[in-house]
């Protein structure tokens, strides 16, 4: 186990974001973190990633708080643009490589020839789908133990969806450990191996995907579903 969050719970003022939300994450897995908007999901992320504080319970990176020495381990993608307009592609790389350590430049170059994006580009007159794929390569060219990305599918077309998600997944190996929050519920399922279920800021269910589909004989589209769904309606 790499990662234990003991009741984490996160309150801004009478709204609770994340309600006691227990879970273990393992080395060498990819989990789809899955819900609805508003259900905790991205406040998690950001507990986790160190950069909100549980109102209470908390969250342990290889059962230490998270804090200075975890940061430097588990790399985060926030939904949020975070780049300064001025900004070219290759400044956001300089940027990147001056805040972490554990940042490849060679990598970062290579992510960007992939994703079709110019050194020289402006931050600002990116489109959004080309700005999420800078934020994928900027994060993925950390070499971290754990990858939050929170959205990284969003607003993104089919083809472009494909090559984020292959970057993404080259990332996968037996030290590193995967957490993907998106509305594709489909896509994420043919890459994850483990689902978790946020819902009103609880964790109402986590399951194995192919042990769900070999025990229960569900997909996790099915279950996203039965949980969020009334009556079995399509989610698509
Ligand atoms: N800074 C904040 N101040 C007040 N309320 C907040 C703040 N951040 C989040 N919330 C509230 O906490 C709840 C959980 O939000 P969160 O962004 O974690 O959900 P989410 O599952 O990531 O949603 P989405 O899928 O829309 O990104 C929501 O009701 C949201 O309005």
């Amino acid at each position: 186990m790499i990662l234990e969050s003991k009741e984490a719970t996160k309150k801004y003022g009478s709204k609770t974001a994340v309600d006691h939300v227990s879970l273990k994450l393992e080395s060498g897995l990819v989990y789809a973190m899955l819900g609805p908007n508003g259900s905790g999901k991205t406040t998690w992320m950001k507990m986790t990633a160190g950069l909100v504080k549980p109102t209470s319970g908390e969250i342990l990176y290889q059962n230490q708080p998270i804090g200075k020495e975890s940061k430097k381990e588990i790399a985060y993608m926030s939904t949020e643009p975070y780049f300064y307009n001025w900004m070219s592609v290759a400044d956001v790389g300089n940027y990147y490589a001056d805040f972490f350590e554990d940042f490849s430049m060679e990598k970062y170059q290579q992510m960007i020839t992939r994703m079709e994006l110019t050194e020289d580009m402006k931050a600002k007159k990116l489109s959004s789908g080309m700005m999420a794929k800078l934020k994928i390569a900027v994060t993925m060219a950390r070499k971290a133990k754990i990858y939050l990305l929170d959205e990284p599918l969003n607003g993104i077309d089919l083809l472009a969806r494909d090559e984020i998600m292959k970057s993404i997944l080259e990332a996968v190996d037996p030290d590193v450990t995967l957490v993907v929050s998106s509305h594709l519920v489909d896509e994420l399922e043919r890459v994850a191996d483990a689902a978790l279920f946020m819902k009103d800021g609880h964790l109402v269910e986590q399951c194995m995907v192919e042990e769900l589909r070999i025990s229960r004989h569900k997909s996790v589209v099915d279950l996203y579903r039965e949980i969020y769904g009334h009556g079995g309606e399509a989610v698509c």
